[in-house]
């Protein structure tokens, strides 16, 4: 504890616990927008392999590209012997593991399981002292991580005494020292505290547990910001934090009504949150809110009232006009429109593209006869067709898209959130490829604004923005000039 706080009093956080969250961290002095609050590497972390990312990645840097599997274990790619060279110590354990495991077996290996193995092994060089510890990095820093493990229900209590099991199974070694019983506490453990590491775009790479960094509580309305910088993770103040204050990120998409993003809290993480947006659960604002991200619009195309559901349950209705929308209508639109996600999903993932985004297409109209502009639902209709524009190097279709989220976005984050700077940022991507510079340097500005408080002005990422504003501008300002010539 003593030793946490001297850390941590070096990055001018204090540490606490209160006791309706647990531990907490605090601000010690007060922090500008933008400025780093912590930054921490992984204490261990894997990349991501699944559907939706089936790329190999270097298991270093998560680069996807120059890969070459190790010749020990055939199992984990590098990009460079540089790469190879910094993973070396843990790997180098790691390997002699996983050279054992049958081929099949190994293939089947999910990332949190690796992660786990990882974990152990980890455990396993700081008792030996292959791995040195030091007042950050310590085995006994993820002792003290909740686990929630009264929380668990039966059945995930179940699948992690399996997945417990399967891991010992891998480690195949006695002298690792932990049980079924502990690596089933650990697997809950990074359930609630392992993080999605991204890149500047935060497209997910991988999971990394972070022990400092998972310290800091959530926030529906956060006062900080977590990105990544490869494998380092950095939180940022996204605002003026005063001294006293506590720092707090947010854990799940904030996009939501209370009530949503409550249930996701509650699923994962195990605990009702008080922030300052929650607390405002049923009053009027929080009720306007709800209606406005997750509810339905009058039936009226020219009204744009909100409706609530009426009080003898038989329909909505219209707070502005009074119009009644029957129950019944709803949920049959509300069938309709399931069952075509089925379908547009399952033309997707076959590969037929075309016929894929005249369903999602489909879906948009009859989103936008049932829901409010600003709806959750249709922003996320669209940003699939985005990406499949995206996919088809549609630019022009995935601009006229992309500039319909940005509002949307705008209504449903906060002003300074990184996910509006970056749907700015697509905007202006796509606008400098078609062409249109004057609109590219506004949206980039924007994105600039916005991101250069997340993200700080270091990454690859970050300088190839400057990099192309200010590229932008200068094209801009040459235009002007040959206009004016002209
Ligand atoms: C990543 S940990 C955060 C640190 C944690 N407070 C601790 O004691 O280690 C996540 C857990 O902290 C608690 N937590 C986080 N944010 C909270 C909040 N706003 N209100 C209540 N509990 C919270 C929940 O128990 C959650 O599962």
């Amino acid at each position: 504890m003593e030793e946490l706080q001297n850390a941590l009093d070096k990055k001018s956080l204090k540490f606490s616990t209160l006791p309706e969250k647990g531990r907490c961290l605090f601000a010690a002095r007060d922090f500008s927008p933008g400025e780093v609050l912590l930054s921490e590497n992984p204490y261990v972390c894997v990349p991501n392999k699944n559907k939706e990312s089936p790329l190999c990645k270097c298991e270093w840097c998560f680069s996807t590209t120059n890969l070459k599997k190790c010749s020990g274990c055939h199992v984990i790619w590098y990009c460079s012997s540089k790469c190879q060279r910094s993973d070396w110590k843990l790997h180098s354990a790691e390997c002699k593991v996983l050279s054992k495991v049958d081929k099949q077996r190994v293939n089947s290996l999910t990332p949190s399981l690796l992660l786990m193995v990882k974990l152990c092994i980890r455990r396993k060089l700081e008792i030996e002292k292959v791995i040195p510890t030091s007042a950050t990095e310590s085995y006994k820093y993820v002792e003290a991580l909740v686990s929630h493990m009264s929380d668990i229900n039966e059945k995930q209590l179940l699948l992690y005494a399996q997945m417990a099991n399967l891991v010992n199974l891998i480690l195949q070694c006695p002298d690792f020292q932990l049980n079924v019983k502990e690596i089933a506490e650990n697997f809950s453990k990074l359930a609630c505290n392992a993080h999605t590491i991204c890149d500047g775009e935060l497209r997910p790479l991988g999971t990394g547990l972070y022990p400092f960094i998972s310290i800091i509580n959530h926030s529906c309305l956060p006062n900080s910001v977590l990105v990544f910088e490869g494998r380092l993770a950095v939180v940022r103040a996204m605002q003026h934090i005063p001294k006293g204050t506590e720092v707090l990120i947010s854990y799940v998409d904030i996009a939501g009504s209370t009530l949503t993003r409550q249930k996701a809290l509650k699923e994962q993480y195990y605990f009702t949150c008080a922030c300052s947006r929650c607390i405002k659960l049923g009053q009027s604002d929080d009720i306007r809110e709800s209606a406005v991200l997750e509810g339905y619009r009058c039936k009226d195309s020219q009204c744009d009232g909100f409706l609530l559901r009426n009080s003898d349950d038989k329909g909505f209705i219209c707070q502005q006009c009074g119009f009644l929308r029957e129950k019944e209508e709803i949920t049959n639109i509300t069938i309709k429109l399931k069952s075509m996600s089925e379908k547009a999903s399952a033309l997707l993932s076959s590969g037929h593209k075309t016929e894929a985004i005249e369903a999602y297409k489909m879906i948009e109209r009859m989103q936008l006869l049932l829901y409010q502009p600003f709806s959750i639902s249709l922003m996320r209709n669209w940003e699939t067709l985005i990406k499949i524009f995206m996919e088809l190097q549609d630019w022009r279709e995935a601009l006229s898209y992309c500039r319909l989220t940005v509002p949307a976005y705008e209504r449903a984050y906060p002003r300074s959130y990184p996910l509006v700077g970056l749907q700015y940022y697509m905007c202006g991507k796509f606008e400098w490829l078609l062409g249109e510079t004057e609109a590219a340097v506004r949206s980039l500005t924007k994105a600039l604004d916005i991101l250069r408080v997340t993200h700080g002005t270091k990454s690859p990422f970050m300088v190839e923005l400057v990099n192309t504003v200010e590229e932008a501008r200068a094209e801009a300002l040459y235009k002007l000039h040959s206009q004016v010539r002209d």
